[in-house]
């Protein structure tokens, strides 16, 4: 068996997922959230593209008052109720000139500001025509307010977000308003889970001999906040041709990514090493020198990574979080060399190692730094269930105070720990 140390079977895990990311698929924008571009966005023309107004009410120029054209927007200061489209064209504006808009109307060439109607009156002037004038002291008449000149958002052309940029709601607008369809993108890498064991039952109090799965339940969410999406879930029990047709399947359906569960160890009833070696699997690690889930193994078969995580369940979230997410994280198109980095931390306590290897100790995050949960044996989940992060924890553990890498958790993204803490 050769052990890997972590930080060299998470670079291997973010080098062979970076070799299998594409150059970029043209996609949809509402199809397109939550991926990362592979090119930068561009104003396909300046925004807005035309001035407009940021107010109901009248487009004037110069002093007033103002000769109106022949409409009026509804509301105060106005004795007519005229649908005004924002979108009519208006003709240019003359020295003490005025036209009705609303808020995004093209205003006329000429304009000086908009006057909103609330702050506009309108009365019948000498010469029997009407005539438009501003409250006293109304700062609407200052040159440029309420206007939105064209191209202040942006110029034809500018760069607007940037290759590499996750595709959130907000940029999905920016890039709609610039005038774009479809977005060039990283697609969310696609994950197959194949689960493994006859024991493990899906629902019920396990009997004897049984165990409740940890695994179907958790993993298609922990994926979907990893940066991935799910694309089938199996079952193969402990049937090793099962396991390998699953396997091939999934490889032919051009899953990016693979997990397995259980089978990792190396008795005759651990199917997944003969499965890869069958497959004529690349294996890229091993097992790594971490607790708990040093038996991790991470393959690759053509265009699809395979990593096996262990079946005890910490152990299990442990290689997803120590490997599963830097491949997702290269799979889905961040530079290898930033999906390997890991934030740091300061132990809150002393943090205790494991006999041999880096220990993964699930911790919470206090004011201080990172502390134990505690309920943190591989075959536990008790623990991590209230964790914020694994610490990683050299072997003869950590004296309060010291500096610590951590391995976030993608699903406590969002989530407050320090207000949770203190109810
Ligand atoms: N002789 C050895 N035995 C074991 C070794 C070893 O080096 N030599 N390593 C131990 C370590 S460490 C781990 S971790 C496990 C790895 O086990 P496998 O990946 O082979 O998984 P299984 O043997 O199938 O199951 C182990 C354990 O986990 C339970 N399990 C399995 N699947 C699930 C699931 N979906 N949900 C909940 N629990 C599950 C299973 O019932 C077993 O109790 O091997 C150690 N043994
Ligand atoms: O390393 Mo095992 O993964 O202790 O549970």
């Amino acid at each position: 068996m050769s052990l890997t140390p972590l930080s060299d079977a998470r670079r291997r895990a973010a080098e062979a997922a970076a070799a299998l990311c594409g150059p970029g698929v043209d996609t949809p924008l509402d199809a397109a959230h939550g991926a990362l571009l592979a090119a930068p966005v561009h104003a396909l023309q300046s925004i807005p593209h035309a001035a407009t107004s940021a107010m109901d009410g009248w487009a004037i120029r110069g002093e007033g008052p103002w000769r109106p054209h022949d409409e009026a927007p509804s509301g105060p200061g106005s004795s007519e109720r005229t649908a005004l489209s924002p979108v009519d064209p208006r003709p240019a504006l003359e020295d003490g000139e005025a036209v009705a808009v609303v808020t995004g109307s093209p205003i006329p060439a000429g304009t000086t500001s908009v006057l909103r109607s609330e702050h506009a009156r309108l009365d019948q002037g000498s010469d029997g025509h009407r005539l438009l004038h501003a409250d006293p002291g109304s700062e609407d008449v200052e040159p440029g307010r309420h206007l939105r000149p064209s191209g202040s958002e942006a110029a034809d052309g500018e760069v607007l977000l940037s290759s590499g940029e996750r595709l959130t709601p907000a940029r999905a607008a920016m890039a709609a308003v610039a005038g774009h369809d479809t977005v060039l993108i990283h697609p969310l890498p696609r994950v197959r889970l194949i689960c493994t064991g006859e024991e493990v039952i899906t629902s019920g109090l396990p009997g004897p001999g049984q165990v409740r799965d940890a695994f179907e339940i958790s993993v298609p969410a922990a994926v979907a906040a990893m940066g991935g999406r799910m694309a089938g879930v199996h079952r193969v029990g402990d049937d090793a041709s099962a396991l390998t047709r699953r396997l091939r399947e999934a490889i032919a359906d051009g899953v990016g990514l693979v997990l397995t569960t259980g089978g990792t160890a190396r008795s005759e009833a651990d199917a997944l090493r003969a499965a890869l070696q069958d497959l004529g699997a690349e294996p890229l690690v091993d097992s790594v020198d971490m607790r708990p889930g040093h038996p991790a193994v991470l393959a690759r078969v053509g265009g699809t990574l395979v990593l096996g995580l262990p079946g005890n369940p910490l152990a299990g979230f442990a290689a997803l979080a120590a490997l599963g997410q830097v491949a997702l994280d290269a799979l889905r198109g961040v530079p290898a060399e930033a999906a390997v980095g890991l934030p740091r931390s300061t132990s809150s306590q002393p943090l205790e190692g494991a006999r041999r290897g880096l220990r993964l100790l699930p911790v919470e995050l206090h004011d201080d730094g990172v502390g134990p949960v505690g309920h943190d044996k591989p075959h536990m989940m008790r623990g991590l269930a209230s964790a914020d992060a694994f610490a990683l924890v050299p072997p003869g553990g950590l004296e309060a105070g010291a500096t610590v890498e951590v391995l976030p958790l993608a699903w406590q993204a969002g989530s407050t720990p320090l207000s949770r803490r203190s109810t």
